[in-house]
């Protein structure tokens, strides 16, 4: 058991299952684009562990960027989807892997669509370490799941409660 701030968690996916996951994807992610120079774009900042171990394993050539978006208080969404850091690269007609730690409500990704269909990309696949399904209220198309988990608060690989816990090398729920 851990406490962040007034919260106890609990542990709840291991450092072994999480690398698992990570492997199937990037067996995939090898398959699919090795040849086609893609460019890794990570969700900051709670994508920024799992983005590293994605492209550790990619053997291709590709680019990495990255955007920051912001939506959470505490343990809720505000509903409301701040671009912090905005696209800093011309990606016009390149084939972007979109890396996410977790699609919730789907709020961020509905941001994220706007943001590279104005930037006209040729395409965009989404990926993501952890999927809500019960949550999830969008219709954008997730091509690469690590794990469908319940609707259940989670920390830890990047993801955090109110600042702390994206150290953490596995995965906690709310106790
Ligand atoms: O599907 P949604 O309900 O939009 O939730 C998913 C988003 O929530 C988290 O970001 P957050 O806004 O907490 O910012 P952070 O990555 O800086 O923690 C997470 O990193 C995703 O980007
Ligand atoms: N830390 C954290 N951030 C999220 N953003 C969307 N869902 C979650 C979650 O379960 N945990």
């Amino acid at each position: 058991m851990i406490k962040l701030h007034d919260l106890e968690f609990e542990p709840y996916i291991s450092e072994e299952e999480i690398m698992m996951a990570i492997e199937e994807i990037s067996v995939k992610l090898n398959k699919d684009f090795g040849h086609k120079r893609p460019v890794f774009l990570g969700v900051l900042n709670g994508s920024f562990m799992f983005a590293s171990e994605i492209i550790k394993r990619f053997s291709g050539d590709c680019e990495i960027s990255f955007v920051k978006m912001g939506s959470y208080e505490g343990t809720e969404t505000t509903g409301e989807v701040k671009t912090l850091l905005g696209l800093n690269q011309e990606l016009k007609g390149r084939q972007v892997i979109l890396l996410e730690d977790i699609v919730d409500t789907g709020n961020t990704l509905v941001e994220i669509d706007k943001i590279l269909k104005k930037a006209e990309v040729e395409d965009y696949k989404v990926v993501t370490l952890f999927y809500k399904p019960e949550a999830y209220k969008k219709n954008i198309p997730i091509q690469y799941i690590g794990m469908e988990i319940p609707n259940k608060f989670i920390v830890g690989f990047g993801l955090d409660y109110d600042g702390l816990g994206r150290n953490l090398t596995q995965v906690y729920k709310r106790k």
